[in-house]
């Protein structure tokens, strides 16, 4: 199919940018990427979208998960990652009763929003690892300076993982998806078809904005509202219900199904107070929301160096999401988890008992604590459980 790329995001403010240290090295890798083909097939982003709808409408959930950042070079690791989603896959569909759709944080999660700009190690400042598709997470200023060529080892590395499962073709393994987050980068795989003018991300199947960048009038939510791919938005604890109804009323405003899902991630402990107004209230707006609960982002501990999260905090979170939704008569439609393949040792708790003096025997992850495979194989089987119980 012919496609053309499309122009950038109309000077709106954009959060969480790099500082790119030189524009013509910028130019010069936007422009090649412009030249390259899109990594995924409209077909496939439509039959998402259609998937999707069918979850929202409460006949599908959706199991998203991957790594919290992925890592150029590691093919492998994203195999296993990739093999444990098939395993959850299978334990949720059989168990909870209803097929599920599964999505992977893979094949171009490579980029992060960060709370602080800079670090800071025995008095030295730098500017903080945004991802490798921005700069490298070595303590040196040489590491941590936004090297623009990123941006095309992040396209390369992207396609070489969507053919390892896949979906540069034929078959079906899972779905990409990622945060869409450095807008040089969305920008320059936009593709519109001339014939239909639909405009298509080209990065991935499924796009989501994060915690961090869900204003509505900046460049991230136009980017969401441009394009026909299935997009997700984080929603965080200072999220009211107004937020949302004017998301909804920007990225989906035709209120079409498939568009829009909100993935909530308030924390074990405050899910309770707040889910319930938000719900009812996106209920009352009548749009198609599918509503998927993310139990990672509002349980981050930090212990000593390191940030890490407790098991039962995320299986705890993922039980009131469920009898929330059961309560009110709306779809709990899905989870979205940081994990991984390995055997890591970054999330406290499970049958293997990882302990708080476990975390530093095997900590890789390039940003937040994943679940490792033991323990994402039994919060599948726990939230499973819990599904079986909802009224279909
Ligand atoms: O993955 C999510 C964010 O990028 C991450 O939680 C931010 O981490 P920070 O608080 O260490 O910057
Ligand atoms: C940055 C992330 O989450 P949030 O935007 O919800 O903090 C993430 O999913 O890694
Ligand atoms: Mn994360």
């Amino acid at each position: 199919m012919p496609t053309l790329p499309c122009a950038g995001s109309h000077g709106l403010r954009a959060d969480q940018q790099p500082d790119w240290a030189d524009p013509l090295q910028l130019q010069r890798a936007t422009e090649e990427l412009e030249r390259r083909p899109a990594l995924v097939r409209q077909e496939d982003v439509d039959t998402l979208r259609h998937q999707l709808a069918e979850a929202a409408a409460g006949r599908a959930l959706l199991l998203q998960g991957g790594h919290c950042a992925e890592t150029f070079g590691s093919l492998p690791e994203m195999e296993r990652t990739v093999g444990t989603l098939e395993g959850m896959t299978e334990v949720l569909s059989r168990v909870a009763g209803l097929p599920v759709i599964t999505v992977g944080r893979v094949a171009g999660q490579y980029a992060k929003p960060r709370s602080r700009p800079t670090e800071v190690r025995d008095g030295v400042s730098l500017p903080v690892y945004r991802g490798d598709a921005v700069n490298g997470a070595g303590f040196t200023a040489r590491e941590r300076s936004p090297d623009p060529e990123r941006l095309l080892r992040a396209y390369d590395e992207s396609a070489a993982a969507l053919h390892r499962i896949g979906r540069g073709g034929e078959k079906a393994a899972c779905y990409s998806s990622h945060e869409a987050l450095l807008l040089d980068y969305e920008n320059a795989l936009m593709r519109t078809d001339p014939r239909t003018n639909r405009t298509m991300a080209g990065s991935a199947h499924m796009l989501w904005i994060g915690e961090r960048t869900r204003h509505v009038d900046r460049a991230h939510v136009q980017l969401a509202q441009r394009v026909n791919n299935p997009f997700a938005v984080k929603v965080g604890p200072s999220a009211t219900a107004d937020d949302l109804l004017e998301l909804i009323a920007r990225i989906n405003p035709e209120h079409a199904p498939g568009k829009l899902t909100l993935i909530t991630r308030l924390g074990a402990d405050r899910i309770n107070e707040i889910l319930p107004r938000l719900v009812e209230k996106v209920r009352l707006c009548g749009a198609p929301v599918l509503w998927v609960c993310d139990p990672m982002h509002g349980n981050t501990r930090v212990t000593g160096a390191v940030k890490t999260r407790l098991v039962s905090d995320v299986m705890a979170e993922i039980g009131s999401f469920i009898e929330i939704h059961q309560q009110l008569g709306t779809h709990p439609g899905g989870l979205h988890l940081e994990i991984t393949g390995n055997a890591v040792t970054e999330c406290v708790g499970g049958a293997a008992g990882v302990r708080e003096e476990n975390l530093s025997e095997n900590y890789t992850s390039a940003c937040d604590p994943r679940l490792n495979r033991d323990q994402a194989l039994e919060v599948a089987s726990a939230a499973a459980d819990r599904w079986a119980l909802t009224p279909k």
